[in-house]
């Protein structure tokens, strides 16, 4: 049986991925949930973890170095990799969405956008023919309106509190959010069988 590399991601996906793949019946070792240990061997189900950053999840499955990965959509939406889109799996749900101080309108020469997500909002603004300034910035994005910086942020959109507590309100949404299961084109061809035994589990443990 061929082994198959699987990048996960850090932080927030990690724990309800991590569940989706136990309920799904795979036996996980204790170590991929505890430990800060970046490669970790699923020696009874053949799988060998890499623990990635979010975002960079796609970069390991497009260059085949994992040969499937869980991704954001938002990520997937930002970079636009050669990785396909094998299942969503409905967990991490949240939305990207426009946002600022209430009652205000943007700036009529040049609005300005911050954003983690400088395609995702170039796209959005574009296709509404509207001509902005992308400003790029790294987190703690309600910042930027707050202090002057920009007109609206594009950004994600949980529970909606970090907008309440900062004052700021929803204009616009622009896409929903949940993780995806990706595979590098050439793993799955060539360990279609495998993969696709994954798949059905994992859609079978989603739709429950
Ligand atoms: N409230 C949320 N904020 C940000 N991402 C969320 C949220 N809810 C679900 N997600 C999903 O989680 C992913 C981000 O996870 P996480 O916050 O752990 O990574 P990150 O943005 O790289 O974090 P950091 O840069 O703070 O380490 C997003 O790609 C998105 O799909
Ligand atoms: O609607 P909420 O449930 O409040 O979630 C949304 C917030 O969570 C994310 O930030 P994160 O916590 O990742 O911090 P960051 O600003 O450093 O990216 C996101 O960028 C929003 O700020």
């Amino acid at each position: 049986m061929d082994e198959l590399t699987i990048a996960m991601p850090k932080g927030r996906i990690f724990e309800e991925a991590y569940e989706l793949l136990v309920g799904a019946g795979y036996d996980l070792p204790k170590e991929l949930d505890d430990s800060r240990k970046l490669i970790v061997e699923a020696p009874n189900e053949k799988f060998r973890f890499i623990l990635a950053k979010p975002m960079d999840v796609p970069t390991y499955v497009e260059h085949g170095v994992a040969d499937i990965g869980i991704a954001g959509k938002d990520v997937l939406l930002e970079h636009d990799r050669d990785v396909h889109e094998l299942l969503d799996l409905g967990i991490s749900a949240c939305y990207i969405a426009t946002a600022g101080l209430p009652d205000t309108e943007m700036d009529e020469v040049t609005p300005r956008i911050a954003t983690k997500y400088p395609a995702v909002a170039s796209h959005y603004y574009r296709s509404k023919g509207e001509q902005v300034e992308i400003i790029e910035l790294n987190g703690s994005i309600e910042l930027a309106p707050l202090i002057g910086l920009s007109d609206r942020i594009v950004d994600i959109v949980s529970t909606g509190r970090t907008l309440k507590d900062n004052g700021l309100v929803e204009y616009e949404k622009i896409a929903d959010i949940t993780s995806r299961l990706i595979a590098n084109p050439v793993s799955y061809r060539l360990k279609q069988q495998r993969i696709t035994e994954l798949v059905d589990k994992l859609r079978e443990q989603v739709g429950r």
